[in-house]
């Protein structure tokens, strides 16, 4: 009689050679689709062009959106859009290894959008400030860019939309976070003196409540971003660190306390900006800005468009114009595609009643 023991290593046996021989067939199907890839690179170089544009976002978003759709389980949703996205991740990379800018040092959020966005064999290099992220894109210098443009708690980061009215760059794409802030010390740091804390002015904001009820007593810091605080308190005895996971690890620091962040849903949106329009993919964001002068009725003249041509609005931001006193800048971004009648419509009326509007870009609404 087998013993309890003998049964159960029969069965894991059993189950572990059913495990090897489909992994077998996801081995020579992932290798079939990559040859796949090198082929569509292939059709792609023979076109004429000028540029080739390996990359494409729509298409993409399309084939994780179906990812998605197709999923029996028990993986979840989301696990499968991840696997699916490091496949082609690795297709790209061998059709063309793309370059991706991001708000530096390694270790930001911002550095995790874009993983999260192109998957790991997309090479990102790290800028110190964002006007930098739109300069290394225009210049050619990258493929694309990553910049964070709005956080849950804190609202926009402002620098971004600024960057955009003297940018001829296009939106191509979208990323959402959750953002988790941690507070981080190193090896040298004495727990129960912490006097001094960095982070960038966003995260100090998003952990305000947390810091006054914990830490009321220390300076907080504004650092140019949360890896850049990382880096700080290698070495300072008296000093602690708000900051992500991916930037503890990266400089080997402590996490004291974890997911200190005051709403428990902070999320940040990125966007990727490039060179070119993107195509639709079936779910897209469109992005303008438009410049008005302010007079009665302005806003509402503004928006109505929009909803006669039904077209549905996700956010309307305003910032103070720098070229003229009393001309105010809209940001706006609604659903749909420049390429739909109906968006087409709606801006071709607002267009008449500004002084000036930029379709910032059509792109596909983030799918993880
Ligand atoms: O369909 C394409 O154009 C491809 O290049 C293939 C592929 C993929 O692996 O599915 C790879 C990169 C593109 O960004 C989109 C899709």
């Amino acid at each position: 009689m087998a013993t309890e023991k003998e049964d159960m290593q029969r069965q894991l046996l059993a189950l572990r050679d059913r495990i090897d021989a489909i992994d077998e067939q996801i081995g020579k199907l992932i290798s079939e689709r990559a040859r796949c890839a090198q082929s569509v690179a292939e059709v792609k170089k023979a076109s004429g062009e000028t540029l080739v544009t390996y990359y494409r976002p729509e298409r993409e978003a399309q084939v994780l959106r179906r990812a998605m759709e197709r999923n029996e389980g028990p993986l979840g949703d989301e696990e499968v859009a991840r696997l699916f996205r490091e496949i082609m991740s690795a297709c790209l990379a061998l059709e063309e290894p793309i370059k991706v800018a991001f708000l530096g040092p390694e270790g930001t959020f911002t550095q995790q959008a874009a993983l999260k966005h192109f998957g790991s064999s997309a090479v990102t290099r790290p800028m110190s400030v964002i006007d930098e992220v739109f300069r290394e894109v225009e210049a050619g210098a990258v493929n694309y860019g990553v910049v964070p443009v709005e956080n849950s708690t804190e609202g926009v980061v402002t620098h971004t939309l600024d960057n955009f009215i003297g940018s001829n760059l296009k939106i191509c794409g979208e990323v959402e976070l959750r953002i988790h802030h941690h507070l981080m010390v190193s090896d040298v740091t004495h727990t129960d003196s912490i006097t001094r804390i960095y982070s960038h002015s966003q995260s100090l904001a998003q952990c305000r409540k947390w810091l006054d009820a914990h830490y009321p007593k220390a300076e907080r810091i504004a650092v140019n971003s949360n890896a850049e605080a990382a880096k700080r308190i290698k070495g300072e005895w008296n000093a602690a660190a708000i900051a992500g996971e991916m930037a503890a690890e990266l400089y080997g620091l402590q996490v004291l306390s974890e997911k200190i962040e005051d709403e428990p849903d902070n999320s940040t949106r990125f966007l990727i900006i490039g060179t070119e329009q993107v195509p639709p993919s079936g779910e897209d964001k469109t992005s303008i800005v438009v410049a008005v002068k302010n007079s009665p009725g302005a806003l509402h003249g503004l928006l109505e468009p929009f909803q006669r041509h039904k077209v549905d609005l996700t956010r309307v931001e305003t910032r103070p114009s720098r070229t003229g006193a009393w001309t105010y800048v809209f940001f706006i971004d609604f659903k749909g595609h420049v390429d739909q009648l109906a968006v087409q419509s709606a801006l071709a009326d607002v267009a008449a009643q500004v002084s000036d509007l930029k379709v910032l870009g059509s792109y596909p609404k983030g799918v993880l």
